[in-house]
C-alpha cells in the first residue's frame, strides 16, 4: 500500500495557513506524524480521511484518487479522530454493532462474528455490556480502534490517540497499535516523541503547516551522532549567554538547574559532555531551525 500526498495546501477562511505544500509518501507499516499543537496534523488527517477539502494538491491511495473517489477511500480506511463521539449510554457491543451496520455489514451472523472478534482483539470483551460512559480513557481509545477496524481497512489513521492516557493505558494502547501495524498501514499523529520512537519505522515532522523532515527515526538519529552536547547551567544569565552563542536545542530544569542540550560539530566549550542523541533532539532541532529561519526572514 502507498499513500502519496503531493503539494497539499490549505488556508482556513480566518487566514491560518494550516498546510503549506506538503508532499509525503507513506508505505506499509506504522508511520508517525509528529508535530506540536497547531502544526496541521489534524487538518492533514481529516483531509486524507475525506472529511475536508484542501485548496490544492493531490492524494493517491494506490490507484484511488482520494480527493475525487471518496466512497472508494472510505471503504478502505479506518479513522480514529481526536474527538471521538459515541452514544454514552450504549454498551460497547451495541455501539459497535450499530457502527458495523453503518459500515455496510448488514448480514447479522457475519456482523456478530466481526464485532466479537474486534472486542476480543482490543481486550474489551469482558466489558462489552458496560455503557461506554463508564469506560476509562484507555478503554475508550481501544474502542475507537475497534470501530476503526470495522470493514477490514488497509489504512488506519489515528489522531493524537495517547494524549491524556496514563502510562499503563498508553502502553497497552501502543501495543495494540503495533500489533495492528503488522497487517495494516497505520498513520499515528502525535505530539509525543516517545510514541513515534517506540513504534514507527518511518516518520515525518510537521510544524506550522510545513514538512520539516521525512525518514526513518534511526537515520535521523544517526545524523546527530557525536553532535549533541549537554551541560548543567547554574544561572539564568549563563543560560541566556549560551543561548545567544550556541544552538541550544532544549533545556530542562533538573533540581532547580538548567540542563541544556546543544547541537555542535565539536565540543562547544568548557563543561560540556558528549551525550547520545535522542529522537527529542531530532524533533527540537528541527523545530528550532524552523523558528530561526522564520526570525531571519
Ligand atoms: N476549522 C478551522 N478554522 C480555522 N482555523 C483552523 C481550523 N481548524 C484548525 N485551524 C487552525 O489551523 C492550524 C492547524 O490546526 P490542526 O488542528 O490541523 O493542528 P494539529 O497539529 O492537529 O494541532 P492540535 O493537536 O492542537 O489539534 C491551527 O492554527 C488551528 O488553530
Amino acid at each position: 500500500m502507498a499513500l502519496t500526498i503531493t503539494g497539499l495546501s490549505k488556508t482556513y477562511p480566518n487566514g491560518v495557513h494550516a498546510l503549506k505544500n506538503i508532499s509525503l509518501t507513506i508505505g506499509n507499516n506504522m508511520f508517525g506524524l509528529l508535530g506540536p499543537n497547531g502544526a496541521g496534523k489534524s487538518t492533514l488527517m481529516r483531509t486524507i480521511a475525506t472529511l475536508q477539502e484542501p485548496d490544492s494538491g493531490t492524494i493517491f491511495l494506490d490507484g484511488i484518487d482520494v480527493l475525487q473517489q471518496k466512497d472508494a477511500v472510505r471503504q478502505t480506511l479506518g479513522y480514529l479522530p481526536q474527538e471521538f463521539g459515541v452514544y454514552p449510554k450504549m454498551s460497547a457491543l451495541d455501539m459497535l454493532s450499530h457502527l458495523a451496520v453503518m459500515k455496510g455489514i448488514t448480514n447479522a451472523g457475519e456482523r456478530k462474528e466481526i464485532v466479537e472478534a474486534l472486542l476480543n482483539q482490543t481486550n474489551l470483551w469482558a466489558f462489552r455490556k458496560k455503557a461506554l460512559s463508564t469506560y476509562s480513557g484507555g478503554m475508550k481509545q481501544r474502542f475507537g480502534i475497534a470501530q476503526a477496524l470495522l470493514g477490514k481497512p488497509r489504512l488506519i489513521i489515528v489522531d493524537e490517540p495517547t494524549a491524556g492516557l496514563d502510562p499503563a493505558e498508553r502502553n497497552r494502547f501502543l501495543n495494540l497499535l503495533s500489533s495492528i501495524g503488522r497487517d495494516v498501514t497505520v498513520i499515528l499523529s502525535t505530539h509525543i516523541v516517545e510514541d513515534v520512537r517506540e513504534l514507527c519505522p518511518r516518520m515525518a515532522i510537521i510544524a506550522a503547516g510545513e514538512l520539516l523532515l521525512e525518514g526513518a527515526p534511526s537515520e535521523a538519529l544517526a545524523a546527530l551522532n557525536g553532535k549533541i552536547w549537554s551541560k548543567v547551567v547554574a544561572t539564568d544569565d549563563e543560560l541566556r549567554a549560551l543561548e545567544s552563542e550556541l544552538r541550544v536545542i532544549s533545556s530542562h530544569l533538573v533540581a532547580g538547574q538548567h540542563e541544556i542540550r546543544v547541537f555542535a560539530d565539536s565540543a562547544p566549550g568548557e563543561g560540556f559532555r558528549a551525550v547520545d542523541s535522542g529522537l527529542e533532539d531530532v524533533y527540537f532541532l528541527n523545530l528550532s531551525s524552523q523558528s530561526a529561519a522564520k526570525a531571519a526572514n
